[in-house]
């Protein structure tokens, strides 16, 4: 697909006020102009029967609809009111934009994914290099808390990567990951009920949006990292590092893992088998 003949859609799905009907789906569609296109178009629609209308062709779907969490509640505690939505809006992307790039927002992101590739395995419309969890905001989080250690700017998507190197003791280093992993939760108990991270997740959706746009219009080598169906671990989805978000290039990168994130891994992988029966079970 040339650069200039692209036509780049976003669709954001919202619905405006949480205690209408489920009949009443409010949609964005966005319509990026190209160089030979220069028309930019904004249009909304409304209610589940503009739901394939808004759909209709769309090249990247970003899902954001769904309930935040409140102070003391886990991620996995929105499973239950967010996989039947999750669900449905899933079953009519398959009908009506098969081909779309979809980002996943909606917690919990290593749930809705796996409910997400169910449904589109059983249409028929599956393909892995598809379908991406957005976990962007960690990585804004750790440069941003690595570059305040550090005292310099940082490139590079992991601690174990970063660029220029800062001499971290090990204990600086579980603080940043646990500052990391902890930095949700720190936002939804400062927001006292009032919702989760909202500004510096446009900010990430954003940046991941792009680099997905940038792979659809052939830009070599973009890398981003995002939950997505992996096999560099025993897991069938894992955040990744992935390069080539130009399909059909998107390929896994194995990345270098620290001593204290094997740590961190084992704790997860133990935790991951029942999520994923459940997950299955339920798609
Ligand atoms: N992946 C990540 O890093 C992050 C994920 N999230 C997740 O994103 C989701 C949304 O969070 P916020 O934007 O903070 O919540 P919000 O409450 O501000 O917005 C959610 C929107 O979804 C709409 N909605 C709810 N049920 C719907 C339905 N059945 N059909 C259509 N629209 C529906 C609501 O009306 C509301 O407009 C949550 O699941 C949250 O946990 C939030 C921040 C970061
Ligand atoms: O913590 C939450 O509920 C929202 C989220 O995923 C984040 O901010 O990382």
């Amino acid at each position: 697909m040339k650069a200039s003949m692209l036509r780049s859609t976003v669709t954001t799905l919202r619905r405006a006020s949480s205690s209408s009907s489920s009949s009443s789906t409010h949609l964005l569609r966005r319509s990026f102009s190209s160089d030979s296109n220069p028309d930019r178009k904004v249009a909304g629609f409304m209610r589940d029967e503009q739901l394939g209308m808004a759909l209709r062709g769309a090249d990247l779907v970003i899902i954001l609809v769904g309930v935040p969490r409140k102070p003391g509640m886990s991620r996995d505690d929105l499973f239950n009111t967010n996989a039947g939505i999750i669900k449905s809006l899933c079953s009519t992307i398959a009908k009506y934009c098969h081909n779309a790039l979809v980002n996943m927002i909606s917690n919990p992101v290593n749930s809705t994914v796996p409910i997400a590739t169910e449904v589109f395995k059983k249409a028929g419309t599956y393909d892995e290099k598809k379908l991406f969890g957005v976990t962007m905001l960690d990585v804004v989080r750790a440069k941003t808390f690595y570059a305040g250690k550090a005292k310099v700017p940082v490139a590079g998507i992991f601690i174990s990567e970063a660029t220029p190197k800062a001499n971290l003791s090990d204990e600086d280093i579980k603080a940043l990951t646990k500052r990391t992993q902890d930095g949700g939760t720190e936002v939804v108990e400062a927001k006292a009920g009032k919702g989760s991270a909202t500004l510096s997740m446009a900010y990430a959706g954003a940046i991941f949006a792009d680099a997905c746009l940038k792979g659809l219009n052939g830009v070599p080598n973009v890398i981003e990292c995002s939950f997505v169906q992996s096999t560099i671990t025993e897991l069938p989805f894992f955040a990744s590092k992935v390069i080539g978000l130009n399909l059909p290039i998107f390929k896994i990168v194995r990345i270098y893992y620290s001593w204290w994130s094997l740590t961190l891994l084992s704790q997860v992988v133990a935790n991951v088998p029942w999520e994923q029966a459940r997950d299955l079970q339920y798609a």
